[in-house]
């Protein structure tokens, strides 16, 4: 008789006076020393207790092992069995080498090294559905089983975001990690979820963050951490871009717009919105240059050869919350649109309408058009009567064209406002970029005749008023960085 058949047997033996029970297995510890027994777990509903003491369902020996050292419960979420471990012991519970604490629970995943104390001995853990083949059940896989989780490269209002290398094809992508949530009970919603994160998975377009993969896993027994998994962009946001040159050329903004609009274009006629176009959700993906002789893709720097630049985080409300979502939308408006700062239910896809002309605005000028050094009145108010200007001397060089279409996206009634069509095909983007380049007096001429006379008196050129002086990106990031980073405070 094998020695993990014994073990078995004096779960059994625990429970002398009732009937004996047999359980199936659910998982089993695997011992890292050679001639010391394995452990197998049975799937008792009432939990599993291991420790030195004969009254526990697994006996285990070794001086400084508790008499009770920890306890095996089972818990269902989303279908799916999981064993959580909870620390009993005076002289530690190791999972993965790092010790647990007293009172801890763990959720045990398959391949975790789990250590009693010094003397208790070392074993790895393994789900039986996980090795078990022809078993009717079959284990869902989570996230640690596909993924080789690693550094950390940012954090948001919602979510770490992480590296991990896919453990099949050695892929590096990026893992946002939500804040712990509620674990939901299967109803009715869960399935409508499912079929909005079926749609987000299909989307496939060049300029928006790939979506691949996520997963539920259950931190405890209330409470699921989701791992939304991510194509991994290599070189920052358009945030940065923006904060280290000051603005963008118009040029460049130009080309960055045409990626841009053709995501928020795929978007739209996926009917998705995206609601929370900024800065620091435009991430860039730049192939350097061999040499200087290399002919570029577009207007980028000396040393770049081509600019990427993706949409990340659409579809974010379906993993935080709908009220949530807006709230944090709200709490920092400047990138709002006035129909969701008012809670119009009703709100379209021109939201981002709204805040492509925000953005575009932003990169020309190197601040936003509305804030509160700008006031009065407060940004709120100026978002809300859409008040705003070209201030000189920063909009002086900055073509008619490019202003025109600011005024078509930064208006306040949606059904005035440009749709994606209809800002896809504005003229700016028809300009040559070598005009837009050097403005010179021969393109102001050009220009003009482009430019159709009723969207000119649409065009607000403006002196600032003396005492007001507004923040360019780079100067909010700088003060910030001064009272202790919080991004989200900037804009
Ligand atoms: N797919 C990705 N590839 C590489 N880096 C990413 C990716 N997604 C996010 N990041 C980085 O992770 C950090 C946090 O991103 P996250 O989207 O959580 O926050 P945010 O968009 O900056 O803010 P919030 O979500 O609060 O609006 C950012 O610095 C971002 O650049």
């Amino acid at each position: 008789m094998s020695l993990s058949r014994k073990r078995i047997l004096s779960f059994s033996e625990n429970a002398p006076k009732r009937q004996v029970r047999r359980y199936e297995n659910i998982a089993r510890l695997y011992s890292t020393r050679s001639g010391q027994s394995h452990i197998v777990i049975p799937r008792k509903p009432t939990g599993v207790v291991i420790g030195r003491s004969s009254l526990c369902d697994i006996k285990i020996v070794g001086s400084d092992v508790s008499s009770k050292h920890c306890q095996l419960t089972l818990t269902i979420n989303n279908s799916q069995e999981h064993l959580y471990i909870t620390d009993l012991s005076s002289n530690g519970l190791y999972i993965n080498d790092e010790l647990c604490g007293k009172g801890t629970n763990t959720l045990l995943k398959s391949g975790d090294k789990v250590g009693f104390a010094k003397t208790g001995g070392q074993f790895i853990f393994r789900y039986s559905f996980d090795e078990e083949e022809g078993t009717v059940k079959t284990h869902k896989r989570t996230f640690f089983d596909d993924y080789i989780l690693g550094n950390q490269l940012g954090s948001g209002h919602y979510a770490v975001v992480k590296e991990a290398r896919d453990r099949t094809t050695g892929d590096i992508v990026a893992v946002k990690v939500f804040h712990p949530n509620k674990s939901s009970n299967g109803d009715t919603n869960d399935a409508k979820l499912q079929q909005e994160m079926n749609l987000l998975l299909s989307i496939n377009h060049p300029n928006i963050v790939k979506f691949i993969s996520h997963y539920i896993e259950p931190l405890n027994q209330n409470t699921v951490s989701t791992y939304l998994v991510l194509e991994k962009m290599n070189n920052g946001e358009l945030f940065q871009r923006i904060v280290n040159k000051l603005k963008l050329r118009q040029d460049e903004t130009k080309a960055i717009f045409k990626q841009l609009l053709s995501g928020v274009h795929y978007l739209h006629e996926n009917n998705i919105i995206h609601r929370d176009i900024k800065p620091e959700n435009i991430l860039l993906d730049v192939t350097p240059r061999t040499s200087l002789n290399e002919k570029q893709t577009g207007p980028w720097d000396d040393h770049e050869y081509d600019v990427k630049v993706k949409i990340a985080d659409f579809g974010l409300a379906k993993f935080i919350g709908e009220l949530k979502f807006t709230n944090t939308l709200c709490g920092t408006p400047a990138y709002v649109a006035p129909e969701i700062l008012l809670n119009d239910r009703n709100y379209s896809t021109k939201v981002d309408l709204w805040l492509a002309g925000v953005l575009l605005y932003v990169c020309l000028c190197g601040f936003p058009p509305f804030s509160d050094e700008l006031a009065p009145p407060n940004m709120k108010d100026q978002i809300l009567q859409g008040k705003y200007a070209f201030y000189s001397p920063y909009w002086d060089d900055i073509s008619d064209s490019a202003l025109d279409l600011i005024s078509n996206l930064l208006v306040v009634d949606a059904r005035d406002r440009f749709d994606i069509v209809r800002t896809c095909h504005h003229f700016w983007f028809g300009e040559a970029d070598q005009q837009v380049r050097a403005v010179s007096d021969t393109e102001e001429q050009d220009m003009e005749e482009d430019v159709p006379s009723q969207s000119s008196s649409q065009v607000k050129r403006q002196v600032l008023r003396s005492n007001t002086q507004p923040m360019t990106l780079k100067e909010r990031f700088t003060s910030e960085l001064n009272f202790g980073y919080d991004r989200s405070s900037i804009l």
